[in-house]
């Protein structure tokens, strides 16, 4: 075990420099896909991120609380908002796998503003579909702050209707619709800015359950495996 970080993990220099990080690593993704490299320059990024891959290996290992120990906004304000959690998927400033949302409260709706990139292609010149439904899943999650829900993703629908370009923003925009005893019907919608198109629809199903049950699942998470031993270590 090595000692702790100093300042705390939870201080806003750590967070600062995560979402830097976070920033910098998602460039990384789409710089890597989208441009030519040398095979010297390949070797030299392998290396260099190999080195600090095998410096964080043997650190002591993050709770859930160390990402998510602030007051949790869920009560969005109306326009644009941010929250805390920034190791989330998709919407986390710091996360590797985010997609770099703008998130705006509309009356009751979550609209999300996103323009995905290079390391987002499936299908040639379109989004994969995956990160599409990815895309949807995360910004639902959003409804269940403003319904005052916790809830989790039971189903989820996605229609294609057509090519999701990359390179161009689009707004997500869901909605809650209805409830039948603890099953939460959420829809919504993503569209081209530019040109109004409709992209895709979803609908999701997810699944109301006790607040409790978030506090008691992130205090009972076990800590991740040691992976010193993986290739990269
Ligand atoms: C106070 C406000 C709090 C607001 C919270 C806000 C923020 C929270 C903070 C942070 C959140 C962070 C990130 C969230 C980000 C984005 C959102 C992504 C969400 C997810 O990424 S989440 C992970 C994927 N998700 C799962 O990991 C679920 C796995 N699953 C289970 O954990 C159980 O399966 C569970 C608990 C769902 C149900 O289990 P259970 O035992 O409690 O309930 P039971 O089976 O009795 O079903 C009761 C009734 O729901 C129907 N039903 C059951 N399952 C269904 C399904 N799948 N689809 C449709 N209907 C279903 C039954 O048919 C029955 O219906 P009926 O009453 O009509 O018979």
């Amino acid at each position: 075990m090595t000692e702790t970080a100093d300042p705390p993990p939870s201080s806003d220099d750590v967070r600062e420099s995560r979402q830097r990080a976070g920033r910098a690593i998602r460039d990384l993704s789409h710089a890597f896909i989208g441009r030519h490299a040398s095979v010297e320059q390949i070797d030299r990024l392998s290396e260099v991120l190999e080195g600090i891959t095998a410096e964080l290996w043997p650190q002591d290992h993050r709770s859930r609380f160390d990402a998510f120990d602030r007051e949790r906004d869920i009560d969005y304000p109306q326009g644009r908002f941010t929250h805390d959690f920034d190791d989330r998927p998709v919407s986390g400033t710091a996360s590797p796998y985010g997609l770099d949302l703008e998130l705006h409260r509309v009356g009751d709706e979550i609209e999300a503003l996103v323009t995905l990139r290079s390391a987002h292609e499936g299908a040639p010149g379109r989004s994969h579909g995956g990160v599409v439904a990815a895309l949807f899943d995360d910004v639902f999650g959003f409804v269940l702050g403003v319904i005052k829900q916790s809830a989790f993703t039971g189903e989820l629908t996605i229609r294609y209707h057509a090519a999701t370009p990359l390179f161009s923003e689009l707004a997500c925009r869901v909605r809650f619709d209805h409830q039948d005893g603890r099953k939460i019907y959420l829809v919504g919608e993503l569209t081209e800015r530019s040109s109004g198109n409709l992209i895709a629809t979803a609908k999701a199903t997810f699944i109301a359950v006790d607040p409790e049950m978030f506090a008691r699942l992130t205090a009972e998470r076990p800590p991740p495996p040691d992976e010193s031993s993986s290739p990269t270590a």
